[in-house]
């Protein structure tokens, strides 16, 4: 009978593919294990083995892939200027896994870093095993140097663009102009789409006003220990509206404040009379002001050659190939840096292969060579990720990844 190559024998385990999980004395281990069962031809879900151990550490079992590719991480790791790393691809293809690995291994390789995660989906804890919600920065336990993490709260940053939006809870684009003091010209402003914007924040705000956010916060003293910035960032649909979103922002703000500006100075005499209103407005002014410069910030920060690099992540299918080549194709016109291409989950190389490995290895092989034969993605550097046999979960399991991937 074929045997799986999912599950390597014990004689294939190479020591130094081992990964060794820290538990405490008497700690619980999960392990599972994938195995196939030929007569149903499908993959099941073999033992969830519960294990009670009294060492204080144990073996994860793991494939060993032999990495031909180089990821270039020497450049990535050289140098104490700050740098962020942004990855980005197809929802579920190993994003977050592959940003909280880079992370663990830029801190462990002497750099303070943070690790942000700007998807509405959050799942750095889930990856950190370790709460880090709250959106304030937490520290991650593990790491030779600071490593922090941050889940950015999408809601609040949009409640924060509400709330410099609308004024006193009203909704509408009549309260909003109003606030500014330009209710009059409510009519003739269609053509700046301002219900869309003000009513339903266009999408792709959130994760603008969360990279925002956290530019903010690096401003401060406080955080310029960090040397490296990891944004695991939302699925491919949100980081493309995410770069035609300051453009958009930048057009309407910038419209709204010159009207403003206009009228302001031309009724200045009148509006003095109104001290607390004009006061009101000034604010909402204000604040939108901020918004738009913030945003214009958040487009230079990802056109910045010097000191950012997108990371697309994929899978070996040609589903996730083909949203990765229409990525590149859009960052490419944003002129947005890119590098390197993260093949993630591939199927480990087996000398005896059951039919449905057989088949799935083929399959991915197909995939690859169309990498190879896209105008998007060939010119890319080629990183070859491993499918591992257990999930990927807690810093010494992100090492033991990032070690594969990060060469
Ligand atoms: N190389 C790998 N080998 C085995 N499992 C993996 C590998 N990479 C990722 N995984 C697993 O795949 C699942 C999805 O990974 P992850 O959460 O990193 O993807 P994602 O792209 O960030 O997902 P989402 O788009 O939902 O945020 C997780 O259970 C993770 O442990």
């Amino acid at each position: 009978m074929a045997s799986c190559s999912v599950i390597p024998s014990a004689s294939s385990l190479v020591s130094s593919s081992l990964c060794k999980l820290f538990t405490s004395r008497n700690s619980i281990a999960t392990v599972g294990l994938l195995s196939f069962a030929p007569k149903s031809s499908s993959f099941v879900l073999l033992s969830i083995k519960q294990r009670a151990y009294h060492e204080s550490s144990f073996r994860v079992r793991s494939v060993a892939v032999p990495v031909e590719d180089v990821a270039g991480f020497d450049d990535m790791v050289a140098g104490t200027q700050r740098k962020y790393y942004m990855l980005g691809g197809k929802g579920g293809v190993g994003k977050t896994s592959c940003a909280a690995s880079l992370a663990v291994k830029f801190a462990n390789s002497g750099h303070p870093t943070l690790v942000v995660s700007t998807d509405p989906a959050h799942s750095l804890s889930d990856s950190f095993a370790q709460d880090l919600t709250g959106g304030t920065l937490v520290p991650v336990e593990g790491p030779e140097c600071p490593l922090f993490a941050l889940e950015i709260n999408p809601d609040k940053a949009r409640e924060e663009f509400r709330s410099a939006t609308q004024k006193n809870g009203g909704t509408g684009v009549k309260d909003f102009m109003e606030g500014m003091g330009l209710g009059m010209l409510v009519e003739q402003l269609g053509e700046l789409k301002l219900g869309e914007l003000l009513d339903t924040p266009p999408p792709g705000l959130d994760e603008a006003m969360a990279i925002a956010k956290v530019m903010q916060f690096l401003e401060s003293q406080e955080y310029s220990m960090f040397t490296r910035i990891v944004f695991d960032t939302a699925p491919t649909g949100h980081t493309l509206r995410l770069l035609s979103l300051p453009d958009f922002l930048d057009a309407s703000i910038g419209k709204i404040l010159k009207l403003r500006q206009k009228i302001t100075s031309a009724t200045s005499a009148i509006k003095s009379v109104f001290g607390q209103e004009q006061t009101t407005q000034q604010d909402a002014a204000d604040k939108l002001e901020q918004l738009r410069e913030r945003m214009i910030k958040v487009r230079e920060l990802f056109r910045d050659t010097d000191s950012t690099e997108f990371v697309i992540v994929t899978i070996p299918t040609v589903m996730a190939i083909n949203e990765s080549s229409r990525l590149r194709a859009s960052l490419k016109k944003e002129n947005v840096p890119v590098k390197k291409l993260v093949v993630n989950q591939i199927l480990p190389p087996s000398a005896t292969d059951c039919k449905f490995c057989a088949m799935k290895r083929k399959d991915q092989s197909r995939a690859l060579d169309m990498i190879q034969n896209d105008p998007e993605l060939s010119n890319l550097t080629l990183i070859q990720a491993p499918l591992v046999d257990v999930e990927i979960r807690g810093v010494p399991a992100l090492k033991f990844l990032g070690d594969i991937i990060w060469k």
